[in-house]
């Protein structure tokens, strides 16, 4: 199946154009590739995203689905990258008939040689000596911050795990600057609803994959987030909400 849709990827591009398969989500294929879509000038490192047609969907539904998520993700990478504080990968170009989208590449390999996604470089500091670093203390509350920035601007993720936040680090002085990936299921929202299962689904990431250090990593991150809000009464709103949304999930989790 993979190979199918690879080739059927390599067939559009054309078969001279370098792409290599990094992740094959329920959603879409994720490729890397060295060439810009249109512009040899512009030559670098970008991701292609595709999102193929889904065999299983009547085929008119499938077409109004994934143009309709395609430019969905597109408009959002758009509006994130103009709004002050948000890091995101920046939009080249796009299909959205066919379901591609090009943005730039984010991210960098680490030491233990993973990809610098927010779970990867907490794994690679899962140990007592370097978990509460001052280095992953600013990690999680810049993160922290950026949730709480995207919040304020009225926007939600939808998916927000530890893989769809990206950390790169800056040539002069070290500093990891967390990025958000993955905007297939974001977009406006003004519901504190919203943000609260935002905020409890990556807690619950951090859970289940750090759970040793959790706490005091998801301590950080709601500080982080804090600290982007100016209006304390909205903040007020989203945190009640947050905490209702854990006892739900704590209910439901106890009736299995
Ligand atoms: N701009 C980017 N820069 C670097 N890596 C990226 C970028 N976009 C996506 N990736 C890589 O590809 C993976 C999958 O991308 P994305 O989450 O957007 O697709 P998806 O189909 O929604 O995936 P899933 O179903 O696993 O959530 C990411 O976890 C990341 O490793």
């Amino acid at each position: 199946m993979s190979a199918e849709l690879i080739d059927h990827v390599q067939q559009y591009l054309g078969k001279n154009f370098p792409i290599k398969l990094i992740s094959q989500g329920a959603e879409a294929l994720v490729f890397e590739t060295s060439k810009h879509p249109f512009d040899p000038t512009l030559d670098k490192e970008y991701i292609i995203k595709y999102r193929p047609f889904k065999k299983y969907r009547h085929e008119q539904i499938d077409r109004v689905i994934t143009k309709k998520r395609t430019v969905g993700e597109c408009r959002c990478l758009v509006k994130l990258s103009n709004m002050e504080g948000i890091n995101v990968p920046q939009f080249i170009a796009s299909d959205p008939h066919n379901g591609f989208i090009w943005q730039s590449k984010i991210g960098q390999t680490l030491k233990d040689g993973t990809f610098s996604n927010l779970r990867n470089f907490l794994w690679l500091n899962n140990n007592d000596k370097n978990a509460y670093t001052e280095e992953v203390k600013q990690v999680l509350l810049n993160v922290g911050k950026q949730i709480g920035i995207l919040h304020t601007n009225q926007y939600v993720h939808g998916d927000l795990t530890s893989s769809n936040i990206v950390l790169q680090q800056e040539d002069c002085n070290g500093k990891w600057v967390p990025f958000l990936i993955d905007f297939g299921l974001s977009g406006y929202s003004t519901l504190v609803e919203d943000k609260g299962v935002d905020l409890y689904v990556l807690e619950r990431a951090i859970l289940s994959t750090h759970s040793l250090y959790a706490e005091k990593y998801n301590e950080w991150l709601l500080e982080g987030y804090k600290q982007a809000y100016q209006d304390q009464e909205d903040l007020t709103q989203v945190l009640k909400r947050f905490e209702e949304v854990r006892l739900r999930g704590r209910k439901r989790s106890m009736l299995g």
